[in-house]
């Protein structure tokens, strides 16, 4: 009964809250919140054509229930493109007696939409749609996310995503963080638009910077911008072609497919080259030819594969993006190459607020001098301002720490100089051999 009462309760908020809301979206999506649960959200999910031959008598049920039961009835009102549609909650208690004593009470709820029946055509092709597509974003916001892992070679095991990055935690220059949303915006929309021109609906993005810029968090705030659950595919660890091919198609649709260090996967390259040499036997030859390749995997991106499936986003990541396959590299390949770099006045500024909730401090000018002199990754940075939770304290960490590498990289500046004189001074005068005292110098 208390639980009935909390119901009730709650039902009346909402009520007064939506009264309250004028825009109609906002009032859809306080309905929908608010009012419809998950399972009642299932139920609207399972499909149009259940909906549609109930409203054909302007009027939706979605459950049934006996009129005997107590019974609450909330209603509310909501204006969409100029058209009234009143929606009414039903919520029944319902005791289910049992000889043995053993009754239990059960809460049914239903929900009705009424309009007039001159809007029909609106109701069915554009009001419906509507709301189930809003109550699908609010299902896909709720909703823990899953990251992949590929195991025994062919089969993903998942478990739950709780990484809490996102676009505002993420520390990078403005403008490039703004274009990769605007990215994964326009991609998301543009089914129709990849249907049109007759490509597989998906985007790639090579991600590449030294470790500890971002990258990983970089993939886990477009996860959950997009709210796409993420494939980590570790290629060394499936053995052949066919193995990859069937993890590729156990994907599915909205997720992103992530390879990780894709330059180590030279190695890939080289083992497709070698095999040239061991034709000799035949089964081996068999095993050779299904081998995981590098193009084998480009061939299953970019071929069939890229077709069985919708909203797809394919992720390379690399420390060294020198050392890439030119088809990799390739214009058309992966779409958007994103630099992520060490950390800058401005990324050390969204650090701080992440971890300090600060906009600014009177350590800000020199830490910001000192950012541009040297070479810190944004990880170092975060690692230092975690350390402490006294602001004070840890931003003079900070300082400690970038004026220790401002003097290493003196240091290194002053060998550098040093050894470089000696091998000038060697080129001019060649007898002079004991010059070579100082480490060795890479030039
Ligand atoms: N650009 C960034 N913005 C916010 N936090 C960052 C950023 N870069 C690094 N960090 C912090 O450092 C940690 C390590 O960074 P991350 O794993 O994303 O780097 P990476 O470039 O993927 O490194 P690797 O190449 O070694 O995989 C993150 O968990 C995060 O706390």
């Amino acid at each position: 009964m208390a639980s009935y009462d909390k119901v009730i309760e709650s039902y009346k908020k909402t009520i007064t809250t939506a009264a309250s809301v004028a825009a109609s979206l906002m009032l859809v999506r306080g309905v929908v919140n608010e009012l419809v649960p998950y399972e009642v959200r299932d139920l609207l999910f399972s499909g149009i054509g259940y909906l549609r031959s109930n409203i054909l008598q302007q009027r939706l049920r979605v459950s049934s229930m006996d009129e005997n039961d107590k019974m609450m009835r909330a209603e509310m009102t909501d204006i969409y493109d100029g058209t009234e549609f009143k929606w009414c909650l039903i919520c029944q208690e319902k005791s289910n007696d049992s000889s043995n004593g053993s009754g239990y009470q059960q809460e049914l709820h239903s929900y009705e939409v009424s309009f007039h029946k001159k809007h029909k055509e609106k109701a069915l092709q554009s009001y419906l749609p509507f709301i189930l597509a809003t109550a699908k974003a609010i299902k896909d916001q709720e909703r823990t996310l899953r990251i992949f892992m590929n195991e025994y070679s062919d089969t993903w095991s998942p478990i739950d995503l709780h990484h809490p990055s996102t676009f505002d935690t993420l520390a990078m220059d403005q403008k490039l963080k703004q274009s990769i949303i605007d990215d994964l915006n326009r991609f998301i929309k543009r089914k129709d638009y990849y249907k049109r021109i007759g490509k597989a609906w998906k985007r790639g993005y090579l991600l590449y910077g030294p470790p500890g810029t971002g990258k990983s968090s970089l993939i886990a705030a477009m996860a959950n911008h997009l709210r796409f659950d993420i494939y980590d595919l570790e290629l060394t660890e499936v053995n052949s072609n066919s193995d990859l091919r069937r993890l590729l198609v156990g994907m599915s649709n909205r997720s992103i497919l992530v390879v990780e260090d894709i330059d180590c996967t030279i190695e890939l390259k080289q083992r497709e080259e070698g095999d040239e040499s061991d034709k000799s036997n035949s089964t081996e030859e068999k095993k050779g030819e299904d081998k995981v390749t590098l193009s084998g995997l480009l061939n299953f991106v970019d071929g069939l594969w890229s077709t069985t499936g919708e909203e797809r986003i394919i992720i390379f990541t690399t420390n060294y993006k020198e050392r890439l396959d030119s088809a990799l590299l390739r214009p058309g390949r992966m779409d958007m190459h994103i630099h992520m770099g060490y950390c800058t006045p401005e990324s050390f500024r969204i650090l701080a607020n992440n971890y300090h909730s600060i906009d600014y401090h009177v350590t800000y000018p020199e830490i910001e001098e000192l950012i541009k002199e040297v070479t810190v990754t944004p990880a170092e940075v975060a690692e230092v301002l975690m350390r402490n939770d006294d602001t004070n304290v840890a931003l003079q960490d900070l300082v400690d720490l970038l004026k220790s590498k401002k003097k290493d990289a003196n240091v290194i500046k002053t060998e550098n100089k040093d050894a470089n004189d000696q091998l000038d001074e060697l080129s001019k005068n060649p007898n002079s051999g004991e010059l070579f005292t100082s480490p060795a110098v890479d030039r």
